[in-house]
């Protein structure tokens, strides 16, 4: 059994999951983080050298490495959901928690950082409802979700953790 944090970009995955670990005991692996530590290179030079597809393939890779693994606090690329495959693995093998937020959070949280390639290169208010557009559902499925906006991570953290069936306790 495993916990899977997903949710679209800067919606706070990292950040909560970084402190949902702290608390449960559990191994913390970010999934972009563990690509880019294994490729060598960051995310956006993966993107922009090998391309989209091979990143999404890398993902599913790893992602299928993690759901043989056990009490793993796993935080997704905000992209993980794209594959049905991969929705149906996370909930064969474990919790998941959905966050989410208002746009205007998620421009605020990513507009004074780098790192994310299908945000990069200007008109960020249109990139971020087209993909939240084609992604439209996809978060949903999930057995807890909760929205970001406004919130203390320590609050987010202590409603995750009441969950009735949340399996780290
Ligand atoms: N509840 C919150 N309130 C305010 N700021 C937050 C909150 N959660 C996260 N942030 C800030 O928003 C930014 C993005 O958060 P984070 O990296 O955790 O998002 P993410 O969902 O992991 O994004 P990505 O999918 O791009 O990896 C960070 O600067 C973080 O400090
Ligand atoms: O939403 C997405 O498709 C992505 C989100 C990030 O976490 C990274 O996985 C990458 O930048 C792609
Ligand atoms: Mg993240």
């Amino acid at each position: 059994m495993n916990i899977y944090l997903i949710g679209f970009m800067g919606t706070g995955k990292t950040t909560v999951g970084m402190a949902l670990a702290a608390r449960t005991g559990w191994t913390f692996i970010d999934m972009d983080q563990e690509i880019a530590r294994r490729e060598g290179r960051a995310i956006p030079d993966i993107f922009a050298q090998s391309g989209e597809a091979y990143f999404r393939e890398m993902e599913s890779d790893l992602l299928k490495e993690l759901t043989s693994l056990d009490r793993l606090l796993v935080t997704t690329g905000g992209g993980v959901v794209l594959r049905p495959e991969n929705r149906d693995l996370m909930k064969q093998t474990g919790f998941i928690v959905s966050l989410s937020a208002d746009k205007e959070s998620i421009k605020r949280r990513v507009s004074n950082q780098t790192g994310r390639p299908l945000l990069s290169g200007g008109e960020l208010d249109q990139k971020i409802d087209r993909l939240l557009e084609e992604r439209k559902g996809l978060y949903e499925d999930a057995d807890i979700q909760i929205d970001t906006s406004a919130r203390d991570v320590s609050d987010i953290v202590d409603e995750i953790l009441a969950h009735p069936l949340f399996p780290a306790r």
